[in-house]
């Protein structure tokens, strides 16, 4: 029961209308605030990486490090983070990208992940993919072989879902909207 996609959807909230009219945010604070719901979450992840060759866990800024720190701790491996523009300290690389109610650029430090290195990137929303892109194309222009991209909710009205696949990389979403 608790591994069942339709038991985490359940617990996310949609607000109407933030932050700006028409769009229909999906909150996934009720499900990270309740216990059962939160591990029952991380375990879906865990259990589908848990047989792969991985070498790192990336996630992006804000809500992808919730999942991607404590995955990445789950599966004895190290974090990366992929940050938003202007708040990491070392030598870092940007990629700019739009999103469903603006645009913005995330970055990585240069050094963060070695070629050859098997990455699993990981956020918490899919709308237009962008972010998602954005963070694997930080890790392609490292050299880094990014396995899949995992999220826990997909808007594929949005298209994202669709865009990420067509650019050759896998996804992995527990669960959709697809209103
Ligand atoms: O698929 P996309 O259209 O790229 O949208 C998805 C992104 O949007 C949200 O983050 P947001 O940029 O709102 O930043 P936040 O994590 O700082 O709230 C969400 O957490 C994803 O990172
Ligand atoms: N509809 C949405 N809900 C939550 N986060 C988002 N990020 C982009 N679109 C979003």
């Amino acid at each position: 029961m608790f591994l069942d996609p339709n038991y985490i959807r359940d617990r996310i909230r949609t607000v109407p209308d933030w932050p700006q009219a028409g769009v229909m945010f999906r909150d996934i604070t009720p499900l990270l605030q309740d216990a059962k719901t939160f591990r029952a979450l991380i375990d879906m992840f865990v259990y589908r990486y848990m047989g792969q060759r991985l070498d790192l866990v990336a996630g992006i800024d804000a809500r992808g490090f919730i999942l991607a720190s404590v995955v990445a701790y789950e599966l004895n491996l190290g974090f990366v983070p992929v940050r938003k523009k202007g708040k990491l300290p070392f030598a870092s690389i940007t990629e700019e990208y739009a999103l469903e109610y603006g645009s913005a650029a995330v970055e990585m430090h240069a050094d963060a992940v070695r070629p050859g290195q098997r990455v699993l990137l990981m956020d918490d929303l899919v709308a237009t993919g962008g972010t998602l892109l954005a963070g694997a194309k930080l890790l392609q222009r490292l050299g880094a072989n990014v396995v899949e991209a995992a999220a826990i909710v997909d808007l594929p009205s949005l298209g994202g879902g669709d865009r990420i696949r067509a650019s050759g990389l896998d996804l992995y979403a527990v669960c959709a909207f697809p209103d």
